[in-house]
């Protein structure tokens, strides 16, 4: 087990939330949802199309404002925040469409991430100072440096949308790095992946934890990556946690069943990929 790995069975939460709710209309989203997160730990949500896990998301990141509930990172109070001060503060995020900047290469989508952590500001960029060379150099180096651990060291200077599908988002996975992230939470990494392509992403999300010590919070539908990649899961169906637990209990929880089985689509979905029947 590496040092990091001892750190996640140690160590308290890095992300705390109680009670988080959120409706939109008469439609209960969010329902007072709780999630510990481990330091150094890979955790998922999972649960049926609609069960709220992206809204869940919105409200840790920003997005939306909770109607109820409270958000801590490492003790700090996270809720009412802006997204780009959740960033600033230490959660990164991927989307579950790919959100890259389309007319920008590899390397400028990293560096557009870094923005944030520049120390120059924007009178040292105009007046073009020796600091600003000095964070335009070493922001560069960083971006080669984040390139070459999500494996796409030799694509700098491609254009993001001419990378295959499956690089686009490790792409963004880079980028969410650059802006140096206590934690950061990727929504369906794996969906429209290849099983190559998602085997590969399971390998670079545990070098995340593994060699940077970034926490990770996954929301998948590919329950075969879910049950081998995470430490613990938590399960939301119409917006309530329904269960939680180690991925053997998760997947033999009878709840975590009906809520899928119950469902066309997801009931193929969980059933193939080795949850119910597993
Ligand atoms: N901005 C919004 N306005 C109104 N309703 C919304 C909004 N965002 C989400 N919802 C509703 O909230 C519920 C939860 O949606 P959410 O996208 O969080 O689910 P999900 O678990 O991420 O689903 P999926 O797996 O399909 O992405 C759904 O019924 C959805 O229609």
């Amino acid at each position: 087990m590496s040092p990091i790995q001892n750190r996640a069975k140690s160590r308290g939460s890095v992300l705390s939330v109680k009670g988080l709710t959120k409706t939109f209309g008469g439609l209960l989203a969010v329902n007072s949802v709780d999630l510990e997160v481990p330091e150094a730990s890979i955790i998922s949500v999972i649960g049926p199309n609609g069960a709220g896990k992206t809204t869940f998301f919105n409200m840790i990141t920003g997005i939306y404002e909770p109607d109820k509930g409270s958000i801590e990172l490492a003790g700090r109070d996270l809720v009412g925040l802006r997204p780009d001060q959740v960033t600033a503060a230490g959660i990164a995020r991927t989307f579950q469409n790919i959100r890259l900047f389309a007319a920008m290469t590899a390397e400028e989508n990293i560096l557009v991430g870094r923005h944030p952590r520049l120390k120059a500001g924007y009178v040292d960029a105009l007046l073009r100072t020796r600091r600003f060379h000095e964070d335009e150099a070493s922001a560069r180096e960083a971006a080669q440096v984040l390139l070459d651990f999500v494996g796409l060291g030799r694509m700098r200077n491609e254009l993001s949308t001419s990378l295959p599908y499956g690089d686009q988002r490790r792409l963004e996975i880079a980028r969410a790095l650059a802006t140096n992230p206590k934690v950061i939470l990727l929504d369906e990494p794996a969906a429209g992946m290849n099983p190559r392509e998602t085997e590969n992403l399971k390998a670079l999300i545990r070098s995340v934890r593994d060699e940077l010590g970034v926490t990770v919070v996954l929301i998948e539908h590919d329950m075969r990556l879910v049950m081998t990649l995470s430490e613990h899961i938590t399960v939301l169906d119409y917006g309530t946690k329904i269960a939680e637990g180690l991925p053997h209990q998760v997947r033999n929880d009878p709840r975590v069943m009906e809520a899928y089985l119950g469902r066309g689509a997801a009931a193929g979905e969980y059933g193939k990929e080795g949850g119910a029947s597993a």
